[in-house]
């Protein structure tokens, strides 16, 4: 087989998975498949341009397929960047994206400078790829990283060779059609890198759809933290460890105070707002390792991690303060809460049981009036008066 119906064999592939990449995934997909989809027809693009180089301009042609082909790999580079982390150099890569055709374009006169500009050149995207398919993420994959970069590798190593002989060895090697070992073995490896890379981006898609699925279904929708399932699994697996390792734990459990009211007076969307609102407090008063759920209705739970009654003081106050900052550029009725403590004292305590006491210690904290923070029958609140700023925090003892 000569290296022209490789060629075409080449475009007739890259252009029906070009084709049939967004009629199996869609059009709305993420933006690491928007990339991904992008890259496959830059390629087809490319080996178009490339077959009509020899018809129409070969100059403008060849600088366009050498385009085309850089445009390819930068947006293989930002679909790694979305499926698995973001890294450095992004400024890197569209510079060589952009100087590799350019160059071209303006040393095409000369046949060894295109040949290894345009080579090394095309070599470097694959090999930036390569670095960010390999570098640490955690929670992707290595299978289809695996083939990625294997495939991409390989081709990398025959670009560089091409680009050697092309810059050093010009005589051996005279023009890209002509069928030299490198030439065949680029154009063999064309399609098999192409059906490979396909496979590797839809498996690397696929992933990334459970992955929002398993996240959509750990979240409370309207408030974006964990929900109720989520958080009871996650807590159980903290206070295995916290036994382990005899850390002290504490649980919240936290209920809006006459909420019903907020719903009567603005309507279920002013509702909805306010649990967004409290939900955004929350988070903001979350460290690292803490948990915090919607519980039910406008009810949330937290979890602090090697925290006793002290540390839920604290969190209380700060959660507190976060709450009266967010009341303050509000038209509706102020928000507030009561809140119910319970710790783990004895390390057999289990979940249920924190959750009990817990509930109990709100009851009682609804009882005696809202707007406070009780465990078992003590009241914790270090609270900040309606309209008083933060510095002006007071502890409330009983
Ligand atoms: N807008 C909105 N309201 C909700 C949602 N879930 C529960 N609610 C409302 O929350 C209100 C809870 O009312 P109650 O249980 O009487 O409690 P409360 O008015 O906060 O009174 P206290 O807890 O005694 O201070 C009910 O009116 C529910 O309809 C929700 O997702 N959105």
């Amino acid at each position: 087989m000569d290296v022209q119906t490789l060629i075409i064999v080449t475009l007739a592939n890259v252009f029906s998975v070009s084709l049939a990449m967004p009629a199996l995934m869609g059009w709305r997909v993420s933006p690491g498949a928007r990339y991904a989809q992008g890259a496959i027809l830059a390629q087809a693009i490319a080996w178009g341009c490339f077959l009509l180089a020899r018809a129409i301009d070969d100059r403008t042609f060849s600088s366009l397929w050498m385009a085309w082909l850089s445009l390819c790999f930068a947006c293989s580079w930002h679909a790694m960047q979305h499926w698995l982390a973001p890294r450095a150099g992004s400024w890197a890569v569209w510079a060589v994206a952009v100087l590799t055709p350019v160059g071209y374009w303006a040393g095409f006169d000369s046949y060894p400078f295109r040949v290894a500009w345009a080579n090394f050149g095309l070599a470097a995207l694959m090999i930036a790829v390569c670095i960010s398919v390999v570098l640490p993420a955690p929670h992707a994959g290595r299978r289809w990283r695996g083939v990625m970069f294997v495939a991409l590798g390989v081709l990398a190593v025959v670009t560089l060779w091409r680009g050697a002989l092309g810059g050093f060895f010009t005589e051996l090697y005279p023009h890209l059609r002509a069928p030299h070992p490198a030439n065949l073995a680029a154009a063999l490896l064309h399609p098999v890198v192409i059906t490979l890379l396909t496979m590797a981006s839809l498996a690397a898609w696929r992933e990334e759809a459970e992955r929002e699925l398993q996240r959509q279904a750990q979240t409370d929708l309207l408030t974006g933290l964990l929900n109720r399932r989520a958080f009871v699994e996650r807590a159980e697996a903290a206070l295995a460890e916290a036994r382990r390792y005899c850390d002290p734990m504490a649980l919240l459990i936290i209920d809006l105070d006459r909420f019903k009211q907020i719903n009567d007076l603005g309507g279920h969307a002013a509702g909805d707002q306010a649990l967004q609102l409290f939900a955004d407090a929350l988070r903001s008063c979350m460290r690292k390792g803490e948990l915090a759920c919607r519980y039910g209705g406008e009810e949330f739970c937290v979890l602090l991690v090697r925290a006793e009654a002290g540390a839920a003081t604290s969190f209380d106050a700060r959660l507190r303060e976060a709450v009266r900052e967010r009341n303050e550029t509000r038209t509706a009725a102020p928000l507030a809460y009561s809140a119910g403590l319970a710790v783990m004292g004895d390390p057999a305590r289990t979940l249920d049981e924190m959750l009990l006491e817990a509930d109990r210690a709100l009851y009682t904290a609804k009882q005696r009036g809202r707007g406070r923070l009780m465990h078992q029958d003590q009241e914790l609140t270090v609270s900040a008066p309606a309209g008083l700023p933060a510095a002006a925090l007071r502890l409330v003892t009983k």
